[in-house]
């Protein structure tokens, strides 16, 4: 492939992550998350400095493509990405003056946009498998403290699935969103509500174990999971009620919005289903 056809696909797929970011944070109605009407639980961060947050990313996620373009999937493409990763985390943390707004999203969308990059002409199942594979390797030059983040006091206390195993397990909960939305041009809001509430459902999101407990998040799910029963709709008792517990306990489903996000991302790829 031309160098300059290489550098227009690095390009775009960093602005598709942008508007994937951009996207998930003015969907409305996210209970607990910031949205273009709302703060949610957070009274460090509203919809500008998600703005920010994302357009700061774009450099991070066009250099991931770029530089992936020519490796396999393997243990140097991991640390590569790993290093761009973390000063992506820095470019986040200066255009929000230190709030964490994106620093899980950098992970999994930079791990999709690395194994996209890598494996040109891959069908959706296989770019899960590899991203799974990719994020299993361990990257030697991870400078983590264990019990720093708050993802891995979570699982240390409830051994849950957090931002590094949903990856490494090749993303299954964004498969299973995609499911609700593949093959059609025009996904309706409502249907977005939908997969959100198929994340709320089943994701063991670690920001809402970090400010509430593990009973609080396993009483959202259930919850989320009544939601679904019926067409999901802003007005139903059991969404209303995901409202009043993010409300009640401060909870905020980070976690799940990055799923979110990246979900759309794939989804506007229009990548070959199998
Ligand atoms: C492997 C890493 C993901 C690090 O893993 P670790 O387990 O150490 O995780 P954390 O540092 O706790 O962060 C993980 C972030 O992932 C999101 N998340 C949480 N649960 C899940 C889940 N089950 N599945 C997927 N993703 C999940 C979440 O990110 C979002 O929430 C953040 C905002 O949270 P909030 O509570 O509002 O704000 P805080 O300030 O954090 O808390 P408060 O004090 O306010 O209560 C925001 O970041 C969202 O994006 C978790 O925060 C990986 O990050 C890593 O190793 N990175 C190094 C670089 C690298 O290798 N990159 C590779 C490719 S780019
Ligand atoms: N919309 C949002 N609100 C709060 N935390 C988030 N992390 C990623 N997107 C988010």
């Amino acid at each position: 492939m031309k160098a300059e056809m290489k550098v227009r696909i690095a390009e775009n797929l960093a602005t598709q992550a942008v508007q994937a970011l951009k996207w998930e944070a003015n969907f409305a109605p996210k209970p607990g998350l910031v949205t273009k009407v709302s703060n949610g639980s957070h009274t460090d961060m509203d919809i500008a400095l998600f703005m920010r947050s994302a357009d700061s990313l774009y450099e991070t996620f066009r250099q991931i493509a770029e530089t992936a373009q020519n490796m396999s999937i393997s243990l140097n493409l991991r640390e590569k990405i790993g290093s761009l990763g973390r000063e992506g985390e820095e470019a986040m943390l200066q255009a929000t003056q230190g709030v964490n707004t994106h620093k899980g999203a950098i992970w999994a969308l930079g791990v999709l946009i690395a194994v996209i990059s890598s494996q040109e002409t891959a069908d959706l199942p296989t770019i899960l498998q590899m991203a799974g594979k990719l994020a299993s390797f361990p990257d030697r030059y991870v400078q983590t403290h264990p019990q720093t983040t708050y993802g891995i006091q979570a699982k240390r206390k409830y051994k849950v699935i957090g931002a590094r195993e949903e990856a490494a397990s090749g993303f299954p909960h964004v498969a299973a969103g995609l499911k609700l939305v593949l093959g059609q041009a025009e996904v309706t809001p409502q249907q977005w509500l939908r997969v959100l509430c198929l994340l709320y459902a089943s994701v063991d999101d670690t920001n809402v174990i970090h400010r509430s407990s593990l009973a609080v998040l396993r009483d959202f799910q259930n919850e989320a999971r009544q939601a679904l029963v019926a067409p999901v709709v802003e007005e139903s008792p059991a969404f209303q009620q995901l409202n009043q517990m993010a409300v009640k306990y401060q909870i905020s489903p980070g976690g799940c919005a990055d799923l979110f996000a990246a979900t759309y991302f794939l989804h506007n790829l229009n990548i070959k289903e199998n």
